[in-house]
C-alpha cells in the first residue's frame, strides 16, 4: 500500500522542478533542515499553523447506504498489507485514502496547498453536508492494473428527475480513471474522456465504477471504465480516457 501510494505525485518530491526558491523548496523535504536553523523555524512555524492530520473522506460515514457498506466489507475483507519481510505481489484490494485537497497526496503537500492556492479544494470532496452528493471509496489491485469504485450518488447531483447528472458521472469516471492513471504515472492530467451514456443511474443508488489500464505509449496512459450496477447486471456507462504525464511546472504555467 505505502508503495503504491507513495507513488502518487512522485513528482512533487523534492524534485526541484517548482520554480520556487530555496527555502520554499526545503520546506518540502523537511529532513534536509535540521541543521539550518531559519528554515527549520519556517517548517515549526508552518506546522503548527497548518494541521498534519488529514481526514480521510473514502471511510465509512453515517450516510453510507446497506449496499455501500456492503461492498465495502466485500473489499476490505480482500485487501492488507503484505505481512513482515513477504514481498507485495499487489495480489490483495487496497483501498486508497481520499483527502480534500489532492496536494495533501504528496510528500508536503499541505504546505504546498497553501502556497500554491490557499482556497482550492478536490471538487469531489469539498461538500460539507455528508451523503449529499459524491460518497465514494476506492480499491486498488496491482497484479490486475484494476481499480474499483464504490460510488453512492446523493441528492445534490440530481439531472433527470431522479436520476444522476451525466457531468457528475462524467466526474467520477475522470477521478476514477484519473487516480488509476496517477498510481500508474504520476502525475498526469485528462487529455481526453470519451463517454457513453447506456442507462441511467437512479440517485440515491450505489453503483460501481471500474477502471482498467488497457495500454501505456510513453507519456500516455490509456484505460477504459465501466459504470454498472452492483450486482453487474446492467451498464449504466462506458468511457475511454486517455491521460498524459506532466511536469508539476505545467500546472503553474497555467
Ligand atoms: C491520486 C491522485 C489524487 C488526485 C485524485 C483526483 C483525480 C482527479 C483527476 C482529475 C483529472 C482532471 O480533471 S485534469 C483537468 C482536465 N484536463 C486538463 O485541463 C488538461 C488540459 N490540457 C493540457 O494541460 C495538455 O494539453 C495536456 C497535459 C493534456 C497535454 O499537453 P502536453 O504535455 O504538452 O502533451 P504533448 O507533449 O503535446 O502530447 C503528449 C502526447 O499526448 C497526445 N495528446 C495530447 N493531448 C491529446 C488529446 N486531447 N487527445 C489525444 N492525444 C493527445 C499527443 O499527441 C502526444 O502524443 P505522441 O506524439 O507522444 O504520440
Amino acid at each position: 500500500m505505502a508503495r503504491n501510494v507513495g507513488r502518487i505525485f512522485s513528482g512533487f518530491r523534492c524534485s526541484g522542478s517548482l520554480p520556487f526558491g530555496k527555502t520554499q523548496l526545503k520546506t518540502r523535504c523537511p529532513r534536509l533542515l535540521l541543521r539550518t536553523t531559519p528554515e527549520r523555524t519556517v517548517v515549526q512555524a508552518l506546522s503548527s499553523i497548518f494541521s498534519h492530520k488529514s481526514r480521510d473522506f473514502s471511510l465509512p460515514n453515517s450516510s453510507w447506504g446497506e449496499e455501500m457498506m456492503r461492498l465495502y466489507n466485500h473489499y476490505s475483507s480482500q485487501s492488507g498489507e503484505a505481512a513482515e519481510g513477504q514481498e507485495d505481489q499487489g495480489e490483495q484490494w487496497t483501498r486508497l485514502p481520499s483527502y480534500n485537497r489532492s496536494l495533501k497526496y504528496a510528500t508536503g503537500g499541505v504546505y504546498l496547498s497553501k502556497i500554491i492556492q490557499s482556497k482550492a479544494r478536490l471538487f469531489t470532496r469539498n461538500i460539507r453536508d455528508t451523503g449529499a452528493a459524491f460518497e465514494y471509496v476506492l480499491f486498488f489491485r496491482r497484479d490486475k492494473q484494476r481499480c474499483v469504485c464504490i460510488f453512492q450518488a446523493g441528492h445534490l447531483l440530481e439531472g433527470p428527475p431522479g436520476h444522476v447528472h451525466g457531468g457528475a458521472i462524467a466526474t467520477m469516471i475522470d477521478t476514477v480513471t484519473g487516480t488509476h492513471a496517477s498510481l500508474l504515472s504520476a502525475p498526469v492530467m485528462t487529455a481526453n474522456l470519451n463517454i457513453n451514456y447506456r442507462s441511467p443511474i437512479p440517485l440515491g443508488s450505489t453503483v460501481l465504477v471500474e477502471s482498467t489500464m488497457d495500454k501505456e505509449e510513453g507519456k500516455k496512459t490509456f484505460l477504459s471504465c465501466r459504470v454498472t450496477s452492483t450486482d453487474g447486471s446492467k451498464l449504466h456507462t462506458e468511457a475511454a480516457a486517455l491521460f498524459v504525464s506532466i511536469n508539476v511546472s505545467h500546472l503553474l504555467r497555467g
